[in-house]
């Protein structure tokens, strides 16, 4: 079986068919009283004509209301059942597809992660709009051909050719049409050239290409309002050609009754039951339509659900361990990585970019899940801190990791992150609003507030994705030494490009394209010959704070409570080559 076969499975394996067949039953019943109604109703009209007693048409009447109110209350309790029905497996679903999506790369970027949304969504469009009509206009056409057969024998195939027509042929051309409907691809062009000229308006301006990309987004603009009459001329067309073969059918079935001898109450009969029959045969056309819009993402839904469950990382070990973990993307970004970390330890994770650090953080995090090899970790609570602020208060801000802590202990984190005289110098102090509604935040006081709030949920495991990063050098040197204090004696691992802080760390891994290529306490690898030195040495020339380190190398390491280096914060400090990165990285903590 192929493995979106084994996907579609597991998707069917959620439904929760009782409910589903409840929905359908009612619907089919909500129809079948139109129908009934029509039939009724047309016997009635045709046979009041010849004027008989009362008494003849009493039966009829009755017939007629019960259908009438039937038919809104079976149609009440369709729309009562079918959304239960469909909210429920989409409610099981959504768990299911999160879960399988988070042994993947992390989704960093939003719109991957809203289209995760919309796809589970669109399980519940299907079944509303296209399972559900399917299987009501299945039984319903049945139902009305057989009847129309037992009025009239001779009516009965021409209803059937007439239904099979709406039902197959006119979804079929839907189906195929929309194939070719440029809608979909135009307004995601009109959604990007958009996106752009907001995010990128400072830099279209400054190079004064702002016309032009108004001028593109315009072209685009026009592309979606032409395809978008398209797409509504040929739903028209469709929908009329819908109900002309549902007028010509209908005529034909009088007719053909006629034709068969059949009385005038007979034929008027089999007439209205063909063209009530089309009710629920109709909404198909569009029902199609919508399916091969849905399809794609009914397919993503389901080779996410066909890929095998990634192993859950072995819990109740109190190392933090890698053994022989690789992950590939096109190529590997982890290769073959054993890495153990005794709790307690503070480790610095260091190489050039795209050596793999940042995956090694997110394997350890838990949020990809290795091709090979195997993850333990303690068996602790995840707090996933990402660098979002929230539109709120700092306060608030910080309480999302402590909902307890008092203010002294969020004035420690915020002193940890070194935001905390920034803090005391805003008129409303804890309670000033940062985030989008409120004052927006430097890159540097950002990533302080998120590392206070990491620091605040107190994990056994810390994971930290170059915490200072975008903070000047003096300023991030310190930020990591309080860090590193505050965390003494707990597991801390820190990716990091600065070397000046290195000596403050028990161990300094070294990654090269995916492998560890060296490993062990920041004295021992300058002494070493290899790449760890060679990048040391190197440094050391043109840094002074890595020439005032190196000069300490001989010297026993120091106490937790020292900074990491006498340096001259005029001058750049060690960093290791690193070219633009525009990914946002988190920074991770795990208890
Ligand atoms: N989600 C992803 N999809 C495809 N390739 C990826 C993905 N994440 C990382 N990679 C690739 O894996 C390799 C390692 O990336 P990683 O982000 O771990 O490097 P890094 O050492 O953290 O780099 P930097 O210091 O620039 O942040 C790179 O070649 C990168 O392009």
């Amino acid at each position: 079986m192929s493995a979106t076969g084994g996907g579609t499975r597991r998707l069917l394996a959620l439904f929760r068919w009782p409910r589903l067949l409840a929905a359908v039953s009612a619907g089919v019943l909500a129809e079948l009283c139109a129908v009934g109604l029509m039939a009724l109703a047309a016997w009635l009209l045709t046979r009041a004509a010849d004027q008989p007693a009362l008494s003849a048409l009493s039966l009829a009447i009755v017939g007629v209301r019960a259908c009438a109110l039937a038919r809104g209350a079976f149609r009440y309790l369709e729309r009562l059942a079918g959304h239960d029905a469909a909210l429920r497996v989409v409610a099981e679903l959504r768990p299911v597809v999160f879960r399988a999506r988070s042994g993947r790369p992390a989704l960093r970027d939003g719109d991957a992660l809203s289209r995760l949304v919309s796809d589970v969504d669109s399980v519940q469009e299907l079944l509303l709009r296209g399972l559900f009509p399917a299987a009501i206009a299945l039984v319903v056409a049945t139902a009305s051909t057989l009847a129309c057969a037992a009025v009239v024998p001779a009516a009965g195939p021409v209803l059937a050719g007439g239904l099979l027509a709406a039902a197959v042929v006119l979804p079929a051309c839907a189906a195929l049409t929309h194939r070719r409907d440029r809608t979909a691809a135009d307004r995601a062009d009109l959604a990007v050239a958009a996106a752009e000229l907001v995010d990128g308006a400072r830099e279209l301006a400054a190079f004064g290409a702002l016309p032009a990309a108004v001028a593109r987004a315009e072209q685009h603009a026009a592309r979606l309002r032409r395809s978008d009459d398209a797409s509504a001329r040929t739903a028209r067309a469709l929908l009329a050609c819908g109900i002309a073969v549902q007028g010509l059918t209908a005529a034909a079935v009088t007719w053909s009754a006629l034709r068969a001898g059949e009385a005038q109450t007979g034929a008027a009969v089999a007439g209205f039951l063909a063209l009530a029959a089309f009710e629920a045969v109709l909404p198909l056309t569009d029902a199609a339509r919508r399916w091969t819009e849905q399809l794609p993402a009914l397919r993503r839904v389901t080779e996410l659900l066909a890929a095998p469950v990634p192993a859950p990382p072995r819990a109740g070990s109190d190392v933090l361990a890698l053994h022989d973990v690789s992950v590939r993307y096109d190529r590997p970004a982890l290769d073959g990585v054993d890495l153990t970390v005794e709790p307690g330890r503070a480790v610095a994770v260091v190489g050039a970019s795209g050596a793999g650090k940042s995956t090694l953080l997110d394997v350890l995090a838990g949020l990809v899940t290795p091709t090979a090899g195997r993850v333990d970790r303690p068996e602790t609570r995840a707090v996933t801190q990402d660098a979002h602020v929230f539109s709120a208060t700092v306060r608030d801000n910080l309480l999302l990791a402590a909902p307890d802590a008092d203010e002294a202990r969020l004035e420690r984190a915020l002193e940890q992150a070194g935001l905390l005289d920034w803090v005391r110098r805003q008129p409303a102090g804890l309670d000033t609003a940062v985030g989008a509604a409120g004052r927006p935040l430097s890159g540097g006081q950002r990533q302080r507030l998120v590392l206070a709030r990491a620091l605040l949920a107190d994990p056994d495991v810390l994971l930290l994705d170059e915490p200072t990063e975008a903070l000047e050098p003096r300023l991030a040197d310190e930020v990591l030494t309080r860090v590193l204090r505050a965390r003494a004696g707990r597991t801390t691992l820190v990716v990091t490009h600065r070397l000046a802080c290195l000596p403050r760390f028990d161990e300094v891994v070294v990654l090269d394209e995916g492998r560890i290529v060296q490993r062990g306490p920041h004295r021992a690898l300058v002494a070493t010959p290899g790449p760890f030195r060679d990048l040391w040495e190197a440094e050391a020339l043109t840094d002074p704070a890595v020439r005032a380190q190196d000069d300490r190398t001989a010297a026993p390491r120091r106490s937790p409570g020292e900074g990491c280096a006498n340096v001259d914060p005029a001058q750049p400090r060690g960093v290791l080559p690193r070219p633009h990165d525009d990914r946002t990285r988190t920074a991770t903590a795990r208890r």
